[in-house]
């Protein structure tokens, strides 16, 4: 299932144009990551990939088929995409763990039995189980994000668009929210993610879209971010990997530790 935006432009009264007439496209099994400076627009394209945000021109759709703003249209595109944003405390507001992830899927019209189930999957998937009975306000930054995940996830979307999942977390809660990620993606999510951290974006991801004055970029990750004017331009920064593997004037562009070690071992 492939999530496009095509000639898609947005913006706000107060702000104007924020995109100006972008094509991105999310391909199922690619891992995406959206990459640009503060303000650059990634929270208002992942908006619009999800339904919340009406585009000003251009086309969202789903393998061709157009996203229709109306209320069945954009149920049925909820069924299929999900947004969690960046604060977890935009996304919680039930009382606890059980019933926030719940509400989605109550909403779909599925029975007690069956949201249930739902939940079950979704918070063990997350690796948050434990956390079922707790009280929303009570839990860890860490454990906000992932319980918002859980709640996008109950729905069993084929895609799901995460809005800088690892910001604020510590390395302990990075590689918690990786590990959950990798097993949304080995039940068949398609998982995109924003995200400002270029050596997670360049060990993760598979493709890149950099948003940058409006317009957007999509290619291998490795080239784009292995592109000085274009990463200049961005306000983003080299990763480490591909910092090293110019200075030494390698022709493999190394991905992360693993591969430079790799590279570094060799005859
Ligand atoms: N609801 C809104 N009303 C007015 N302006 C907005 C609104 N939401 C976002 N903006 C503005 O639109 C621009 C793009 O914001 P957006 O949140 O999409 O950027 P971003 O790339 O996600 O930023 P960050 O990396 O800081 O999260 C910014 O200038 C922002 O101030």
């Amino acid at each position: 299932m492939t999530l496009q935006a095509e000639g898609l432009s947005a913006g706000y009264p107060s702000r104007g144009t924020v995109l100006d007439e972008v094509s991105v496209s999310l391909t199922a099994g690619e891992r995406t990551v959206l990459l640009g400076a503060n303000g650059s627009g990634k929270t208002t394209l992942l908006g619009c990939l999800s339904g919340a945000i009406v585009p000003t021109g251009g086309v969202v759709s789903i393998d061709g088929v157009p996203l229709q703003h109306s209320r069945h249209g954009l149920s049925d595109h909820r069924r299929r995409v999900q947004l969690v944003l960046q604060d977890p405390d935009d996304q919680l507001f039930s009382a606890d763990v059980t019933q926030d992830v719940s509400f989605g899927p109550l909403n779909l019209g599925l029975s007690e039995d069956e949201a249930r189930d739902r939940v079950v999957e979704a918070l063990d998937l997350l690796g948050v189980s434990h956390l079922s009975e707790r009280a929303t306000h009570q839990l860890s930054y860490g454990e906000k994000k992932r319980v918002a995940v859980a709640g996008a996830v109950a729905m069993r979307p084929s895609h799901l668009l995460l809005d800088e999942p690892t910001a604020g977390l510590d390395p302990d809660g990075v590689e918690d929210m990786l590990t959950a990620i990798a097993r949304l993606e080995a039940h068949g999510t398609t998982v995109t993610m924003a995200t400002h951290d270029v050596d997670l974006a360049l060990a993760w991801g598979t493709s890149a879209v950099v948003v940058t004055g409006g317009r957007t970029r999509q290619g291998p990750v490795a080239d784009l971010l292995g592109d000085p004017v274009l990463v200049a331009a961005a306000h983003l920064r080299t990763p480490w990997p591909l910092e090293l593997a110019a200075r030494l004037g390698w022709a493999e562009r190394p991905r992360g530790l693993e591969d430079v070690t790799r590279l570094l071992a060799r005859p």
